[in-house]
């Protein structure tokens, strides 16, 4: 039977305003917000004013209240939040990939230990239902690949560029539209996609990766050469979060990718998000969606919300069936890599080239790269280089990812 939900929410920005309108134009949901809290008492809101405190405890002490919403841009004001909510017996809905990439197994089993649900379907892919969809399609078929578009700001960024704004100008209006985060560097150095990877990898692969060993790098070092490089060749930039089974071990990370006409994403523009999963029986499948801004992620957050009319929980089943998978870093990339000077170009340590270019302005080679030489380096801060991801579907002679023991026959057999 469905139940009556009180909802709390915290945060009324371009999310928790897309929430409250959404709810309002629905009409088969019994749920309604009682209060909201928010940090800014001062600001001009759309509804009335006595909605509205800076007092958690206003929602979190109040029983009548059975659902907490947390909707705030403070990944550790959130920690608090959510944590408090869970153990008082609130059910929580949440799109904070951050707090959740940092802390997944914690509010996993603090809602397992009250018997609420912890539910985030907004936090990856915007309005995608990618995480319902892992959840639930795919319990007797093995996975043994996801990846694709999952941060709309960048894809944004990219569409903006390549029609001739300014890097800052398309990073503004990014803003202005309400995609990116309230500090953009996690948008632009890929964090974001990595918090959003590890979702997707604890949902398909069934373990938890730490945050901090997931490879994230962004387009910040984007430079005109490089672009002009994959238009030339009929490519395109788009940032991938990538994650891929190669026997019990996963590969995952983020990095802007070269791709071709041919590839899934490379009409995937503005702040669309695309998802391909790849499983043994269903083969390849494609998830395209808005993956940002305020009705297309509150549609998220509400289905979250309607789901909790049937008490629907996440079961986590690929950490129950995929117990053997773990996290692998001994691996090598087919990549692009630019830099300002050939000298600059020489530092960085190729097990493989392919192609190679020396100019006034810039030089560029394409080879294959250890994982534990791209550990060497910042990338995000390495201002004289540029990388991208040098795909399969890209006509070169070697795979674009392989495992250590691969790449070391690989390098055998061209040395
Ligand atoms: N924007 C998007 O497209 C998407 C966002 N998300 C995630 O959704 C969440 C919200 O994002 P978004 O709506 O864009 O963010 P906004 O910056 O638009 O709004 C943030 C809200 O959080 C409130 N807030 C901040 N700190 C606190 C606190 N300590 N206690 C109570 N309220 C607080 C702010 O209050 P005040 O109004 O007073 O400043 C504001 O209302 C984030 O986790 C984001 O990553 C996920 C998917 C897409
Ligand atoms: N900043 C994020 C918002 C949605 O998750 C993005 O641009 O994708």
């Amino acid at each position: 039977m469905k139940k009556q939900l009180t909802i709390g929410l915290f945060g009324f920005g371009c999310v928790g305003t897309g929430l409250y309108e959404v709810l309002n134009k629905t009409t088969l949901l019994q749920a309604s917000i009682k209060h909201i809290v928010i940090k800014d008492l001062s600001k001009k809101r759309i509804i009335d004013a006595n909605y509205f405190s800076t007092d958690a405890d206003r929602i979190l002490d109040d029983e009548e209240i059975n659902v907490v919403v947390e909707l705030i841009n403070d990944y550790e004001a959130a920690y608090e939040i959510v944590t408090k909510a869970l153990k008082s017996g609130k059910h929580v809905v949440s799109a904070n990939k951050k707090l959740i990439a940092y802390y997944l197994d914690e509010l996993i089993s603090l809602a397992k230990e009250n018997q609420v649900s912890f539910l985030y379907e907004a936090s990856v892919g915007g309005s995608i239902p990618i995480i319902r969809n892992l959840e639930e399609y795919y319990n007797n078929d093995s996975l043994s690949n996801i990846n694709g578009i999952v941060n709309g700001t960048t894809n944004y960024i990219l569409t903006k560029t390549g029609e001739g704004e300014s890097f800052d100008e398309a990073l503004k209006n990014a803003q202005d539209l309400g995609f990116a985060e309230l500090d953009p560097t996690s948008d632009v150095d890929g964090f974001d996609a990595k918090y959003k990877l590890v979702l997707l990898l604890k949902h398909a692969f069934g373990f938890t990766a730490k945050q901090d060993a997931v490879w994230n790098y962004g387009i910040r070092q984007l430079k005109d050469w490089d672009a002009t490089y994959a238009r030339e060749k009929g490519l395109k930039i788009k940032l991938l979060a990538f994650g891929t089974r190669i026997n019990n071990q996963v590969i995952g990370f983020v990095a802007p990718h070269l791709i071709p006409a041919n590839h899934f994403a490379f009409n995937v523009e503005n702040e669309f998000n695309a998802v391909v999963v790849e499983a043994l029986f269903s083969d390849k499948q494609l998830f395209l969606g808005k993956g940002a801004g305020s009705h297309p992620t509150a549609s998220a957050v509400l289905s979250d919300i309607s789901a909790l009319q049937f008490d629907y929980a996440y079961e986590y089943k690929k950490s129950k069936t995929e117990e053997r998978l773990t996290f692998e870093n001994d691996f090598s990339l087919k990549v692009y890599v630019s830099a300002t000077t050939q000298e600059k170009l020489d530092e960085v340590e190729f097990a493989d080239t392919l192609e190679t270019y020396s100019g006034q302005s810039h030089s560029y080679k394409i080879g294959l790269i250890r994982y534990s030489e791209i550990q060497k380096m910042d990338w995000n801060a390495a201002s004289e280089y540029f990388l991208a991801v040098v795909p399969d579907s890209v006509e070169l002679d070697t795979k674009s990812i392989l495992s250590a023991s691969e790449s070391t026959e690989l390098i055998e057999e061209l040395s």
